[in-house]
């Protein structure tokens, strides 16, 4: 059965002094199969609509259902390990009820035999496969995933994106995913859409020719999708 987030007619405004500001107007977006990429101009509501999927935050209006088992995982920019606890540790503050195979997640995200290490004796990006095998414990059908990998240098980036597709495939998860680059995009999106103006503007099924993802991206979607992003609000 096909997981993910289901959304419609989601609203959503923030009130700033006196003023209401309208962030979501009608937002709808079925989820398929794969890893949805969410792109869109600074301040177009992504995180926004990460929280409102997470039940973070109360939409005004719509609706927001995660098919699968219903759980969701939550990785964010920064790890947020709690550095008292080892990696393992860490790990097992992502299960809500029974107990998870915290080896076996580690081993998933590359990590077998650094159960025992403290965060400052891990890497940023060790930090980062900490995070995600902490999203996984929950065992959930959908992983919300904000610009997880912003903050890390080109290599050890490109490092990340393999595992998460290597977990992806794994898994059969799904994964919501917002980022600013637009060749993270490229590379990890089944599908990449555009947020703009409070709602989907566009909506792009990426197909590879070769069936394989590569690190060329295609440039004549990447226009396509750059215009969407960049042009003037009507
Ligand atoms: N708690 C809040 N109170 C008031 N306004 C808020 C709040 N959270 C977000 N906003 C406003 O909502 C809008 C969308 O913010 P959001 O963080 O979702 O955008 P974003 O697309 O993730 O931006 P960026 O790409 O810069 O990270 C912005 O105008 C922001 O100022």
């Amino acid at each position: 059965m096909t997981a993910g987030a289901e959304i419609s007619g989601l609203h959503k405004s923030y009130r700033l002094n006196d003023r209401t500001v309208p962030v979501l107007v009608g937002l709808d977006l079925v989820q398929r199969d794969g890893i949805t990429v969410v792109v869109g101009p600074s301040g177009c509501g992504k995180t926004t609509l990460l929280r409102l999927v997470a039940g973070m935050e109360r939409a005004d209006a719509g609706v927001v259902r995660v098919r699968g088992t219903g759980r969701i995982g939550m990785v964010f920019q920064e790890p947020r390990l709690m550095p008292w606890l080892t990696a393992a540790q860490n790990v097992a503050l992502g299960q809500r009820r029974g107990r998870c195979d915290t080896t076996a997640l580690l081993a998933l995200t590359g990590l077998a035999g650094f159960e025992d290490a403290l965060p400052h004796q891990l890497s940023g990006g060790m930090q980062h496969r900490v995070a995600l095998a902490r999203a996984l414990a929950n065992g959930p059908s959908l992983i919300l995933m904000d610009e997880p990998f912003a903050a890390l240098d080109e290599q050890t980036r490109e490092g990340m994106q393999d595992h998460l597709l290597e977990v992806q495939r794994t898994t059969g998860m799904n994964v919501l995913f917002v980022t600013h680059s637009l060749d993270e995009a490229l590379y990890l999106g089944d599908r990449i859409v555009v947020l703009r103006g409070g709602r989907i503007a566009a909506d792009h099924t990426v197909t590879r020719s070769s069936g394989r993802r590569t690190r060329e991206p295609d440039d004549a979607l990447a226009r396509v999708i750059r215009t969407t992003t960049q042009r003037e609000e009507p």
